[in-house]
């Protein structure tokens, strides 16, 4: 079986697409290991299926490269809408698109018949600790915890996906390999977590780099800006609309007490085909 892929990338947080509306059964987290490889494989953070839904336009399914399933993802969806309006799947550009963390609404920027940028409604922020989850009695969800000797404050917050949002001095140079994994893996997390490291520079900007779960540190996590903007807002650091500024480059974040907005681009790479039967 021959299955066509398309190489995306949202800041050079990169993607494989595969149409999956026949909702073929095949082994998806087996391939997405296997493709995401980037020595081995076509090379990515991440598989997304293209799946049929009945409450939005499509269904957007999202592996992260170590085969396990996310509830979402912030940067995919971007080069999802895209995707599915320069391929000719509609011809819409508010789309709905139903995720494993509810349904999203797209705008598609439209400029000279391409996808110039989209504006995804996130949705709510989820403080809740059993929703994230979180195992912590703490009403704010601030979390102290010791890891590699060093004391770190930890903000857990879902975007439909866990974040741990940390407040560091210096980005640039911070131990994100290191610490990163330590978090993501630590027993107050039971499904793990995405965490973001956060500087708020003297002129205002958010600074982050991120540690995915299931990936390793990304180019950029569009769920964890999110995030890391809302803690933001919440501790008084900024106000509710700006930017997050990542390795891959800037997404504009807005949150207004209730849901958070973010735009950013999305882009193609590469076609390609695969042999399903070399993969699994
Ligand atoms: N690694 C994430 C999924 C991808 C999220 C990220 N790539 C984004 O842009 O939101 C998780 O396991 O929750």
């Amino acid at each position: 079986m021959v299955l066509e892929f398309t190489k995306m990338h949202g800041l050079g947080n990169d993607f494989i697409i595969i149409d999956n509306l026949q909702d073929k059964k095949l082994d998806w987290s087996k391939l997405a290991k296997k493709l995401c490889q980037r020595n081995t494989g076509i090379g990515g953070d991440g598989l997304v299926l293209v799946s049929p839904s009945d409450k939005g336009d499509y269904k957007m399914v999202i592996y992260n490269s170590d085969g396990s399933l996310a509830q979402m993802c912030g940067n995919a969806i971007r080069c999802f809408g895209k995707y599915l309006y320069e391929k000719g799947y509609t011809d819409k550009t508010n789309l709905v698109i139903d995720t494993d963390a509810g349904v999203k609404q797209l705008y598609l920027k439209i400029n000279e018949g391409l996808v110039e940028t989209v504006k995804v409604d996130m949705g709510p922020p989820i403080f809740q600790p059993e929703l994230i989850p979180v195992n912590t009695t703490n009403s704010d969800n601030n979390i102290k915890i010791q890891v590699a000797q060093q004391e770190l404050n930890i903000t857990a917050i879902s975007m439909g996906n866990p974040h741990a949002v940390i407040f560091v001095d210096q980005v640039e140079d911070f131990p994100v390999k290191e610490i990163g994994p330590l978090i993501e893996n630590h027993p107050l997390f039971p499904q793990k977590t995405n965490v973001e490291f956060v500087q708020l520079k003297e002129d205002g900007t958010l600074v982050m780099r991120v540690w995915e779960r299931g990936v390793g540190e990304t180019q950029a996590c569009g769920t964890g800006a999110c995030a890391a903007f809302v803690a933001s807002v919440l501790k008084g650091k900024v106000k509710n609309q700006g930017e997050v500024h990542l390795l891959g480059g800037v997404l504009k974040i807005t949150f207004d007490g209730e849901r958070v907005f973010k735009e950013g681009p999305a882009a193609f790479v590469f076609e390609g085909k695969v042999k399903i039967e070399e993969w699994l």
